[in-house]
């Protein structure tokens, strides 16, 4: 039986964190982008993750940051992946990363017109830019850049790349078991479904969350009501 790995995004409060982690969150993800509501200096990140127990992951987030201050930001909160979540190159991410010394994820934004194959060519651009890649996020386009907590058309992912994908986007308790039992992600990603109000997350919501995703997991394989596009 596949495990989806759950990240939860998003996270500014020494209980938000201690939270997460009792209700069993593989990642925590921390938003390096300043006009965003779930900010946290990286400083601040690094005193929350210190208090993490072993074998729980860590994400950066940034948008259309520079190489520099990914860099600084990766001294004071030692995360163990960045994620790319604005308009970066391949080219800036594999610099990026390189620097850094990081492993990260690219995300793409995923638009009603968006085709299986452009997201194909898109991981096959990434990979090919870095050895450092490690892996598509795939979030819904909307004109900000982020934690929009709106869904995609989830036919639209290809078949073949369901299982490398981390599913985002409007992710919640209610949709998360159709979610995963539909795509089959290697992982889902949530920030806003589990939220409160914006960058204070509800434990309950937490713990519901992950509870659906693992009934996910626990339901047999079936033949897929969406058509999958080629
Ligand atoms: O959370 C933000 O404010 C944010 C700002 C800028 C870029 C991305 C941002 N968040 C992305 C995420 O938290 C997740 O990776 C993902 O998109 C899930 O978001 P949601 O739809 O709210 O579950």
């Amino acid at each position: 039986m596949h495990r989806t790995r759950i990240k939860i995004c998003g996270l500014t409060r020494p209980e938000d964190v201690a939270a997460a982690v009792a209700a069993g969150a593989d990642a925590l993800g921390f938003v390096f982008y300043p006009p965003s509501p779930r900010h946290v200096e990286p400083s601040r990140a690094g005193a929350l993750m210190a208090a993490l127990p072993p074998f729980v992951g860590t994400v950066g987030l940034f948008v259309n940051a520079g190489v520099d201050e990914v860099c600084a930001a990766v001294r004071q909160a030692p995360v163990a992946l960045l994620q790319f979540h604005g308009d970066e190159t391949a080219r800036l991410c594999a610099e990026t990363a390189r620097a850094a010394n990081r492993p990260f994820m690219r995300v793409f934004r995923v638009r009603p017109d968006t085709r299986a194959r452009e997201l194909l060519e898109y991981e096959h651009q990434y990979r090919a830019a870095s050895p450092l890649f490690s892996g598509l996020l795939l979030d819904t386009y909307v004109d900000a850049y982020g934690g929009a907590g709106k869904v995609f058309d989830w036919s639209l992912i290809p078949k073949e790349l369901a299982p490398r994908v981390v599913l985002s986007g409007g992710l919640s308790v209610q949709n998360a078991t159709e979610a995963v039992v539909l795509v089959r992600p290697y992982a889902v990603d949530i920030s806003s479904g589990v939220e409160l109000a914006k960058g204070i997350k509800d434990a309950q919501r937490m713990t519901a969350f992950v509870g659906a995703v693992r009934l996910a997991d626990a339901t047999p394989e079936k033949e897929h009501t969406h058509e999958r596009r080629t």
